[in-house]
């Protein structure tokens, strides 16, 4: 389950951006969903009493505030608390990033990578925390651009780097496993700021995430 040790908290006056903060943790919540759960399977056909699904509503219930955990995040919070001075004026560049989200249209799962670079301003970020925002914004109901904008400007509005470059590579489950049932295609975003508006700088970017080690 989700090791809450270690997830910032929004404060109750934060800029919810729309979203109602809930408990994930409350057991009464926990309980309540589950008790829709138990509904959907047996509006699907199923019969919730069987001895297999007795605990799928509440596994259900969890695997879902689980993959929604990212509203719970703070993402600026987690860029400062990990900024340092240096003077390292190069690009930096954290590639295969694991990326699991969901769909807003279907809440069925997209997953895979996501490449992420900037040009320090004096300050360099600790490299952990890139992934830790791309969970911040992933783990939410998202459309794979959203995502990819989101990252960026998070990057750019707290590093204040001299550019940032986000490319996103993912499958999306609605439509493989459903709908247009296209077993082999992979959706490409990408977003840059500043530096990265230049072809050169974009190049030497996608050029590197390209590239194989060893
Ligand atoms: N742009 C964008 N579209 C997405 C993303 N994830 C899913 N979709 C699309 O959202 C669209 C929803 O379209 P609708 O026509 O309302 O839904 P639908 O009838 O289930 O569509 P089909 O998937 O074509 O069967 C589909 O075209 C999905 O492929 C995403 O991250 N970005
Ligand atoms: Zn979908």
């Amino acid at each position: 389950m989700i090791d809450k040790e270690h997830l910032p908290h929004r404060d109750d006056d934060d800029d919810l951006d729309g979203y109602t903060k809930v408990d994930r943790y409350n057991p009464s919540l926990i309980q309540n969903l589950s008790g829709h759960y138990h509904d959907v399977l047996k509006q699907i056909g199923e019969n919730p009493e069987r001895e297999g699904l007795l605990k799928t509503p509440e596994r259900m219930a969890k695997a879902m505030l689980y993959l929604t955990h990212g509203y719970d995040l703070d993402a600026k919070e987690i860029m400062n608390s990990a900024m340092f001075k240096e003077e390292y004026s190069q690009m930096v560049i954290v590639k295969d990033i694991e990326v699991y989200s969901m769909c807003e249209h279907h809440m069925l799962p997209f997953f895979g990578k996501a490449h992420i670079a900037y040009i320090p301003n004096g300050y360099v970020v600790g490299l952990s925390k890139i992934p830790r925002i791309v969970d911040v914004f992933a783990r939410r109901l998202q459309v794979q651009e959203r995502l990819t904008n989101e990252i960026r400007d998070c990057i750019q509005d707290t590093l204040n780097p001299i550019g940032v470059g986000v490319v996103i590579e993912c499958r999306h489950l609605c439509m493989s496993m459903r709908g247009v049932q296209k077993q082999n295609s992979v959706t490409t975003t990408s977003a840059f700021t500043g530096e990265f508006l230049k072809e050169k700088t974009r190049t030497e970017f996608l050029n590197l995430i390209s590239a194989k080690l060893g």
